[in-house]
């Protein structure tokens, strides 16, 4: 009985990239308004991957370019998602690639450091180790330099001693040992053979098939997303460089044909195709689980589109945003302006009616203020900044106050919305100093629609002298 320990499991995997649309100046036109990215062209860099790999095995992964190789490898150390499928990793997973994996602006001292964090160590290890990792690497003064002025080998060596002395589980290793001087290759494959005896896993991604025949126990073909073979080197190598000398054989256009071919197939592939081929695999599998399959389809779906919730909350919140602009500019409160949404947009938008102040409700804090005092009636007459308008206003207003007005009693006056103390002052022929005499202790820094607000009695009666000079004056001109 194989008492081995699954350490990765893929089941299933896809990966979905969205292609953008090419740059002519037509479809830059649509993009802008593209915001659920129908333009944009899915590519199924994998399509159902599923494989095992066990404690201690080293798994060789081959195929031409663009086969998909980095993309699994990707994957597996969780540095991007699958789009579909399960991947069980059983273990701590380090990559080391000869183009990936490092912060370009930081130095290699720096990315060390970040990548041992990562790992979970803590600094009094980082600092233990960090000489040893630095001589590992041979990289000496230039450990100091940002790793973007670093060859590729350069960035080899040091993914490679940063990736020995984190001691993972599971070792990634793309390409890695392609790049670097032959003394520090042979110093590597020495540690991934101490590695390897000690029956940890190795996923080696390589176009060498002498490395990938020396090292692994399997072998994983991918061809344009999928996998051709999976077996023992013995199986699958020859069949491997079979395909290649038949395609490095054709001519160029044929080649190029070929190509054309696999990457529609990777354009025209979909959830349906890939739910399709799940079914006719596993024919016998649990009506359960080909729901589970079918539900775990269905939500990565279009997963980089706006969903209708999303669309929805999208939507919310641009209107709540406009809404709270109207508000900010308004004179109005939050509170006022959604309990009479239609005078309050009246106002707003249509500059009709000011919105009136709400009855027996305050302001911005939304208390409770008193009705207005029936012995005291309030001034009901629109302000307006221009004296002429006031003077006009209080023609209007007239029949209803003027004999308050002219009696020597104080008016109260309930703030409108658009209201400030200079134009109600101004309405009354009064200064803004004698309001504010005759309301001691209020701040008018700020006024709210609703405030009630005293008006002096003496200058109350000379603004309606004024009022009813005027009245009369228009009297004669009629
Ligand atoms: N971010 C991305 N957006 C769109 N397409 C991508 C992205 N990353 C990879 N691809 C495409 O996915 C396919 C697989 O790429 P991947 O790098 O995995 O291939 P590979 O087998 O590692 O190639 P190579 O041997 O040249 O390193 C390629 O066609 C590539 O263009």
């Amino acid at each position: 009985m194989d008492t081995k320990k699954i350490k990765i499991k893929a089941d299933h995997l896809s990966k979905k990239f969205s292609l953008l649309p090419s740059k002519d100046s037509k479809n830059k036109a649509k993009s802008l308004v593209d915001m659920n990215h129908k333009n944009e062209k899915d590519f199924w860099a994998l399509r159902n991957i599923s494989f095992e790999i066990c404690d201690g095995e080293c798994v060789g992964v081959i195929g031409l370019n663009g086969a998909g190789k980095s993309t699994l490898s990707n994957i597996i150390s969780g540095q991007i998602a699958q789009t579909t499928g399960q991947v069980e990793i059983n273990g701590d997973v380090s990559i080391i690639a000869a183009n990936a994996g490092m912060q370009n602006n930081l130095s290699g001292r720096e990315n060390i450091r970040l990548k041992a964090l990562m790992m979970g160590m803590t600094n009094k290890e980082i600092k233990e180790k960090m000489d040893e990792i630095i001589e590992f690497s041979e990289l000496g003064p230039f450990i100091d330099q940002p790793v973007k002025t670093y060859s590729s080998g350069m960035k080899a060596k040091l993914g490679f001693s940063i990736m020995v002395h984190q001691d993972p589980d599971i070792m990634i290793v793309d390409e890695a040992l392609s790049v670097g001087d032959k003394t520090f290759v042979d110093k590597s494959r020495k540690k991934m053979l101490e590695f390897r005896e000690q029956g940890k896993t190795i996923l080696l991604v390589s176009h060498d098939m002498r490395t990938i025949k020396e090292w692994s126990d399997r072998v994983i073909w991918l061809n344009y997303g999928e996998v051709k073979a999976y077996g023992s080197p013995e199986e699958v190598i020859p069949q491997y460089t079979k395909f290649a000398n038949w395609f490095k054989k054709l001519p160029k256009k044929d080649q190029k044909k070929y190509k054309t071919e696999q990457r529609q197939v990777q354009l025209d592939y979909s959830l349906e195709k890939l739910k399709a081929e799940i079914t006719k695999a596993e024919p016998n599998m649990s009506r359960r689980d080909l729901i589970e399959v079918a539900d775990g389809l269905k939500k990565q779906k279009d997963n980089h589109r706006l969903s209708i919730v999303s669309k929805l909350i999208l939507a919310f919140c641009t209107v709540m945003f406009i809404w709270l602009s109207l508000v900010a500019v308004s004179n109005a409160t939050f509170a006022q302006s959604v309990e009479h949404p239609r005078s309050f947009l009246k106002q707003r938008l249509l500059k009709a009616k000011p919105m009136k102040p709400m009855a027996g409700r305050d302001n911005s804090k939304g208390e409770k203020t008193p009705p207005p005092e029936e012995d005291k009636p309030v001034g009901r007459k629109k302000v307006r900044n221009d004296k002429k308008k006031a003077s006009q206003k209080s023609k209007k207003s007239k029949k209803s106050s003027s004999s308050e007005r002219s009696s020597s009693k104080n008016v109260v006056y309930t703030v409108e919305t658009g209201d400030s103390l200079g134009s109600i002052a101004d309405s009354y022929g009064i200064s803004v100093e004698s309001i504010e005499e005759a309301n001691p202790g209020v701040d008018f820094s700020v006024i709210n629609p609703g405030q009630r607000i005293k008006i002096p009695a003496a200058q109350n009666a000379q603004s309606a002298t004024e009022s009813e000079t005027t009245q009369q004056t228009d009297g004669v001109s009629q």
